[in-house]
């Protein structure tokens, strides 16, 4: 977990989710803090044929909430998207959810506007299309089995849950990956600390990773991240410009791909959906919103300036 504080929206007050009126003058864009996210937001607007833009999910599109089966795309997202997209190159969704399972909690099947999007699931390794709406993944890793079995050992010894309500916080996320959650336990900080040294061996054991995130601590296969992913799919597409936002530790890579890119010519801009749980990406990104419901704003701002222009 990234230490504890406030992250404070460093642009102007967001504006609602709800689509404007017609009749409503394009809201304000914030301005970036950087010259590098200054550079990026006007060349999305510029050149919008030419830009892509790249979205976290839980904690971005979607509040935080207790039950990560409840989360849902925050009011308002899928209608931003749904104007913005149209007018850009390409658009993704890059999460540690299964790719069909942020699809439906998104709610971002057959969604006017979003025929074209891409979702990239389990963290850049599966791969759904709006298009065809088929999804594309590797087999599951073998360990993943060996850890279903070992992981009701490893909680009970930890004392964490004292078999109460353990099952409630195991995601099995479709066999590719385990989570872990700590966020309804009694002390969420103090059981992950708790938690993560032994799943971090049990991890290990079989092959596995160590994914953590705002209260949880994730089993996954190595050998992708949303780096990777980002970088992967910007490529293919061809982009001049990107825009990523994410709220969580996992997209720090994200950061780090869009960063090197810039480096080589790319043009881009870094949004912090901000909380008071993860600093770390704040102190990295261009522009910080006040959560999901800043990220829609904006969204629904540069698709307001889009039409306007
Ligand atoms: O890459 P993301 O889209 O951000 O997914 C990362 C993990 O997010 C989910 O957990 C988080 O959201 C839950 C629902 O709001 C919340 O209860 C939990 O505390 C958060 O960590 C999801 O459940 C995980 O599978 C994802 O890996």
């Amino acid at each position: 977990m990234g230490s504890p504080g406030n992250a404070a929206p460093n642009s102007e007050p967001t504006p609602s989710s709800a689509p404007p009126p017609d009749t409503a003058p394009p809201r304000a864009l914030p301005t970036p803090r950087t010259a590098a996210g200054r550079n990026g937001l006007a060349a999305l607007l510029a050149r919008p044929e030419r830009a892509v833009i790249a979205l976290d999910f839980d904690g971005t599109l979607a509040d935080i909430v207790p039950d990560p089966e409840k989360a849902r795309a925050h009011g308002g997202a899928v209608a931003a998207l749904g104007r913005l997209v149209p007018r850009l190159k390409a658009a993704a969704v890059i999460t540690g959810r299964p790719a069909t399972v942020a699809v439906r909690l998104g709610g971002f099947d057959s969604v006017p506007g979003l025929d074209h999007l891409t979702v990239l699931g389990h963290y850049g390794a599966e791969r759904w299309e709006a298009a065809t709406g088929t999804v594309h993944a590797p087999p599951p890793h073998p360990g993943i089995a060996a850890i279903q079995a070992e992981l009701p050992g490893v909680l009970d010894a930890s004392g964490v849950w004292r078999g109460t309500w353990v099952e409630t916080a195991v995601e099995r996320k479709g066999g590719r990956a385990i989570a872990i959650h700590t966020r309804r336990a009694t002390d969420p900080q103090g059981a992950f600390d708790q938690l993560r040294g032994p799943l971090a061996a049990l991890a290990e054991r079989h092959g596995l990773i160590v994914e953590p995130g705002r209260f949880v601590l994730e089993l996954r296969p190595p050998g992708m991240d949303k780096g990777v992913a980002l970088a992967d799919w910007i490529h293919e597409t061809g982009a001049a410009t990107v825009l990523y936002a994410g709220d969580d530790l996992g997209d720090l890579a994200a950061f780090g791909a869009v960063e090197k890119l810039r480096s080589e010519g790319l043009t881009g801009i870094l949004v912090c959906s901000g909380s008071d749980e993860v600093t770390e990406l704040a102190d990295r990104a261009d522009l910080v919103v006040d959560g999901p419901k800043g990220v829609v704003g904006l969204l629904g701002t540069v698709a307001d300036h889009l039409t306007e222009s």
